[in-house]
This record gives structure tokens, sequence and C-alpha cells, in this order.
């Protein structure tokens, strides 16, 4: 037996492993697919996932309303220092980036970055180009909404909240007033939905005269991050098999970006950290105003010895720029 294998069986011989997640489809989905990568690496050991109810699940309103920031997160961080679980799995986009982690706590691995597209999806699969002026598009990103208008200003966007299945039958019921949503591809090919109709968006920035409607992702799309206590040796070895190093990189780049700029999921920030085959790391970030009349954008490139200072130096040009005006516009 290797030695990872004999300690973390011996760590959970009386116990489950004990994964905690949020209640959505698309949680329970990511946290099977976590087990199913421990059991391959720990064949043999018991794990439970343990579905935990956050407020942000619970609360239908705005989530400015109830602080917006941990709301994602707050139940199970207490889960897991009360090691009531012994992992809690997050996507990263929802992990606010202006509050410190919980006590004790740090994410052990990152796995590999899904895709971080986002597509358009239209009652009754019209094409995107064919909507017309004053269509209601479903989004609660001010990211979406601002980058949305650059492009479409014809366009009108509403608050939608809700799981990513949720919203898609509201789309879909026969009086919905809305004509489309904007999601995040990973949540279609996670929940299995691939066959519904969908327009992919391109990620690379265009300008409003080019009339290409890009999206620039969220820092920390399409990756999945494992939280445990660092306390907690054996799962710290085992999520340390399990971390994927350039994703880790990635995420760190964005992650300090978005902590310098005091960003949480839902600010008007967009961050993308990518590689070049000749192992160049780049980072592009955005910040906008509300109605993406307003923003500022930057792109640095790095070598992959310090992901952090290649997030300070995109920070640093965004904050010269005025971003911060622009994200004060639209904190309540
Ligand atoms: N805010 C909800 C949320 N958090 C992460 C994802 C998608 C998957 C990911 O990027 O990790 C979604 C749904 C969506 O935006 O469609």
């Amino acid at each position: 037996m290797n030695p990872l294998t004999e300690v973390v069986l011996d760590r959970f011989s009386e116990t489950p492993l004990r994964i905690g997640t949020r209640t959505s489809t698309m949680a329970k989905i990511q946290s099977s697919h976590v087990a199913e990568l421990i059991t391959r690496l720990v064949p043999g050991i018991a794990i439970e996932i343990v579905p935990t109810q956050v407020s942000a699940d619970l609360w239908p309103g705005d989530l400015a309303e109830i602080g917006g920031k941990g709301a994602f997160s707050k139940e199970i961080d207490r889960a897991l220092t009360g090691a009531r679980i012994d992992i809690a799995v997050h996507c990263m986009k929802d992990v606010p980036g202006d509050v410190p982690l919980a006590e004790g706590t740090a994410f052990g691995a990152y796995l590999p970055r899904d895709d971080v597209h986002d597509v358009v999806v239209t009652r009754g699969d019209v094409p995107f180009a064919d909507l017309p002026p004053g269509s209601l598009i479903g989004t609660s990103s001010v990211r979406r909404h601002a980058q949305l208008s650059i492009h479409r200003p014809d366009l009108r966007t509403e608050r939608i909240r809700g799981n990513v299945d949720t919203r898609l039958n509201h789309l879909d019921e026969k009086d919905s007033k809305y004509a489309a949503l904007v999601l995040a591809r990973t949540s279609l090919i996670r929940l299995g939905l691939l066959d519904r109709h969908h327009e992919v968006l391109p990620l690379e920035f265009h300008s409003a005269e080019e009339g290409i409607v890009s999206m620039v992702p969220p820092v920390g799309a399409g990756v999945i991050g494992l939280q445990a206590r660092n306390s907690d040796t054996p799962v710290m070895r085992l999520l340390d098999e399990l971390n994927h190093p350039l994703t880790a990189s990635h995420i760190l780049a964005e992650r300090t970006m978005l902590h310098l700029l005091s960003g949480h999921c839902n600010s008007p920030i967009a961050g993308h950290a990518s590689t070049t085959p000749d192992g160049q790391m780049g980072l592009f970030g955005m910040v906008f105003n509300p109605d993406g009349s307003a923003f500022v954008r930057s792109q640095a490139w790095g070598d992959h010895s310090d992901p952090a200072a290649l997030g300070a130096r995109v920070a640093a040009d965004l904050l010269h720029q005025g971003a911060r005006n622009l994200i004060a516009a639209t904190r309540k």
C-alpha cells in the first residue's frame, strides 16, 4: 500500500470522509465527481456526501440584502471548522475575494479548469442575433449585464435567481417574460444539458464597434476548489495529490487581482489567466460600472514563477485607471 493510501485509510477507519457541498443538482454532481477522484486514489475509502443549505440558496431576493459576501459559503465554513465535514467543495467563482477564508482552513486542491465560456440560451431556440430590441435577458450578474450592454444596449436584463436548472425552467415556462439567459457553459456540461441549443460567447474582449458580444469570464470560472482544515494533515496530503498546479497558478493570479480590487462573486469584475504554449502566463482583467457604459481593462504577461505578482500588476493598473470608482458606484 502506498504511504498516502495508508495514512488516509487510517484517518478514516472509524468515520467516513465527509464531503460538504451545497444542495443544488450541480453541487451534488461536482461532489460525486470529487468522491470518484478520491476513491481512485484511495480505493476502499468510505465517503459520505453532506449537502448543506447555504443562505444564498434559501434567500429568494437580492443577494446584496443578505450581505452578499460569503452567502454561498458561511454554513459550509461552519461545518468545516466544526469538523462536521472534512472537505468543502466550492466553485471558485463563488468564493469572495474580500473576506478571509474560515480560520484554520485553506484550499488544498484546485481541479483542472473546465470550460470558461458563457453561453446564451434563448426561449424557443431563437438565434441570439434575432432577439428584437427590448428583449428581456435573465441574469443576476453585473459582469454579464455590463458586457451585454456594451454590444447590445437595446436588450434589457433582469435579475433571475435560483439554480441553473430552475432558471432554465423559468425561461421555458409558458408565459415566461425572459427571452434568453446567460449561463456558464460549464453549468450545461455538468448538468448534462449540452443538447440544449446554446450560443457560445467569445472570451476575447471586443470593442462596441466590432459588434461581437464578448464575455470575459469571472475570476475562478470553471474551477472547483477543495477546502480543508490545515490541521488535518492526511486530508491536506490527499488534496495535494488532486491539485492541478497550472490551475492553481491561474487561480492565484486571478484571486490576487480580485482581492486587491476588493471584489466578490457578483462584482462587476472579470478576470482570466491563461498560459501560452511557450509557458508565458497572461492575465486579463476588466472592471465595469453597472450598465457597462464605463469600464477599464488591463492585461499583463509574466512567467509562472510569480502569479501573485502578475495579479498585483493588473490590479494596480486597473486601480490606476479608476477601477475603484467604478466598483464603488455599484455598491449598495
Ligand atoms: N454563481 C453561480 C455559479 N457558480 C459557478 C457556476 C458555473 C460553474 C463555474 O464557473 O464554476 C455558476 C452558474 C452559472 O454561472 O451559470
